[in-house]
């Protein structure tokens, strides 16, 4: 009888754990982290850890119980390469342009409170001037946003001034200017960008980011670290390069940024890439210098194939010393679009209206931040309406 008992009881102990050792396992598994959303923003921020999480299980069931798991399923951040998924253009420009209105609204409102006062007297447009001039759109388009602000509101009594001023903003900023990247080449060579700006302004931030957002539509891209003067941007560039999975090709540091340049685009069309981007050293020496460097090195990638876009990058906090940088680079070499870095960190969006001008070429990117995937393209309406508060 005691025999029995003393079986039965194994037996009852042996089914409990059992039912244990199971129920452990569906719950780790339930505890594996989720796969990233297709929406991952900040790529380079570690995800938040929840305090309210269970902790992770340490004692793991023996291997043998594990079924096979297929290759997919495998923990991404154990065995995945450290390849990263940049955010998808659509997600990234709802989050930046609520950035873009947090950064600029202040003009917009600024101006809308002055022009709906009762009274649009000599004092109120001085005020109306001076917000403008305060947000660097400058002397020039200053003077005739006030004209034609002027003329409308006299005209058409009783207007809705956020109306009338988000037409005549639009205007300012020019939807009719071609803001495309030109990143596709022609006749099987790639389309090749050549970056130029001063040192600071964000360009290789920017080299790094653009290659994201190319990444993020599936295209393949080859970057070309021809800013040889400092050996740190070179390693900064590749390693932008390497989270995306993207190869650089670099030179020692003092090498000859033209031969960088000319090998990047080698491989571009050996290895059949979409596009090329080459980042440049921005010394500004001279003129003579920085023409007869950026000369060479777009003469040099030229003997393979054509450059199809030129971005000059700079920072929208320069103001009035950011443009004349923008004058000499322009004359350096023919710019085909601009970059307007570090919006984010500047109230001065009437710099965007301001450069365009100096230069007659679009802006195409705006810089909204340090993140990896902080970089969208420009859309005049988006600014505006960002300008206005929303
Ligand atoms: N807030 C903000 N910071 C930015 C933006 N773009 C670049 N930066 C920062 O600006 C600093 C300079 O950027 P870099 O890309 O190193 O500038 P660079 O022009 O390549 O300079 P060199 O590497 O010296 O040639 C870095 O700290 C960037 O993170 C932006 O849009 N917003």
């Amino acid at each position: 009888m005691d025999v029995l008992a003393l079986v039965i009881l194994a037996i009852a102990v042996l089914g409990v754990a059992l039912v244990g050792s199971v129920l452990g396992l569906v719950v780790s598994r339930r505890r594996k982290p989720a796969p990233l959303p297709d929406t991952h923003t900040d790529v380079l921020v570690v995800p938040p850890v929840d305090p309210d999480a269970p902790p992770v299980e340490l004692s793991a069931p023996p291997a043998t119980l594990e079924p096979e798991a297929p290759a997919e399923s495998l923990a991404p951040e154990s065995l995945a390469p450290e390849v990263e998924r940049p955010e998808s253009t659509a997600s990234r420009l709802v989050r930046l342009r609520q950035r873009l209105a947090g950064s600029q609204g202040g003009l917009g409102r600024g101006l809308l409170a002055l022009l709906s006062r009762d009274r649009l007297d000599e004092d109120t447009w001085e005020d109306i001037e001076d917000t403008l001039l305060t947000a660097d759109i400058g002397v020039a388009p200053t003077q005739e946003l006030v004209d034609r602000l002027r003329a409308r509101m006299r005209a058409e009594g009783g207007a809705d001034a956020r109306a009338v001023l988000r037409e005549e903003l639009l205007t300012l900023v020019d939807p009719t200017m071609d803001r495309s990247l030109r990143i596709s080449g022609e006749d099987g060579n790639p389309g090749i960008v050549l970056v130029v700006g001063v040192n600071g302004a964000g360009k290789t931030t920017t080299v790094g980011k653009i290659a994201r957002i190319l990444v993020a539509e599936d295209r393949s891209v080859v970057l070309g670290a021809a800013d040889t003067f400092r050996a740190a941007a070179v390693e900064q560039l590749s390693t932008w390069g390497e989270r995306v999975g993207v190869d650089t090709i670099k030179g020692e540091e003092g090498a000859d940024p033209a031969s960088v340049a000319f090998r990047a685009v080698e491989e571009g069309r050996r290895t059949g890439v979409d596009t090329v981007i080459v980042d440049t050293a921005g010394r500004l020496q001279n003129k003579q210098g920085l023409m007869d460097e950026l000369g060479k090195v777009k003469r040099v990638i030229e003997k393979q194939a054509p450059v199809t876009e030129v971005l000059l990058v700079l920072d929208a906090t320069t103001g009035q010393n950011g443009l004349i940088q923008a004058r000499v680079f322009s004359e350096a070499v023919a710019v085909t679009g601009i970059v307007l870095t570090k919006l984010d960190g500047s109230a001065k969006g009437g710099i965007v209206v301001a450069v365009q001008r100096e230069l007659g070429v679009p802006v195409k990117l705006v810089g909204l931040g340090e993140g990896a995937d902080d970089l969208a393209p420009f859309d005049s309406g988006a600014f505006v309406d960002a300008l206005l508060g929303g």
